[in-house]
């Protein structure tokens, strides 16, 4: 039996656009242009904060307003979280499979806890996990390592795998000192080489074998 812990912006969920679209109306306010898909899914990763700093200086809006413009964001944005957002294309069966292999299962994710909580309730993934870490759990983010041990501490397993997408995920779990498996069709920035990894994969299809592979290796 395993603690698997998840991402879930480009691990379970693709939630760029409507991600795209909360920042869009925040830039609007602003009086700043809006930013297509490729250059929001650039500025994901970090949480609403550096989202927001990035947006701002390809905008050149001034720093100052950093604040207010995050908690308009994180207004906004918690307000239309899930209209455009869907879950990749085999999650729900390949989390099904884990459960049913008797794995217990978390999401740690540097989005804000509430609309976290809110998309895995709405698009029907909140009965397979029983731990959440948002990004405002604690007073850090990933890739602080403290996120990702609070999510396990909350599991209780010997044997931990994180799956993500991003280069923040690839480094929390290297400084947590856990097993990482990288989903490579998400939000990454670098090629899939330079992250650090246990394995990966592009489809959820073949992911209860693979874990079931790695636990045979252990
Ligand atoms: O909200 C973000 O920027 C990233 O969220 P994630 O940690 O679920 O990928
Ligand atoms: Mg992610």
């Amino acid at each position: 039996m395993a603690a698997i812990v998840f991402d879930l912006d480009g691990t379970l969920v693709d939630s760029a656009p409507d991600i795209q679209a909360a920042l869009n109306d925040v830039m609007a306010e602003a009086g700043a242009t809006p930013f297509d898909l490729a250059s929001v899914i650039r500025f994901i990763g970090g949480g609403i904060p550096p989202l927001m700093e990035q947006a701002m200086q390809a905008r050149d809006l001034p720093m100052a307003q950093h604040a207010a413009l995050v908690a308009r964001m994180v207004e906004v944005y918690g307000a239309e979280s899930t209209e455009r957002t869907r879950v990749f294309p085999g999650v729900i069966a390949a989390l099904g499979q884990l459960r049913g292999q008797g794995h217990v299962l978390g999401v740690c994710t540097n989005k804000p806890e509430a609309p976290a909580r809110h998309i895995l309730a709405a698009l029907g993934l909140a009965p397979y996990f029983d731990v959440l870490i948002g990004g405002d759990t604690l007073a850090v983010k990933k890739p602080d390592p403290a996120p990702l041990h609070a999510a396990f501490a909350g599991l209780g397993a010997e044997v931990s795998l994180y799956v993500g997408d991003s280069e923040f995920d690839a480094e929390a779990a290297r400084r947590a000192g856990v097993d990482f498996l990288l989903f490579t069709e998400g939000y990454r920035k670098s090629p899939v080489e330079a992250l650090p990894q246990r394995a990966r994969f592009d489809a959820y299809e073949a992911f209860p074998e693979l874990v079931e592979t790695l636990l045979a290796a252990v």
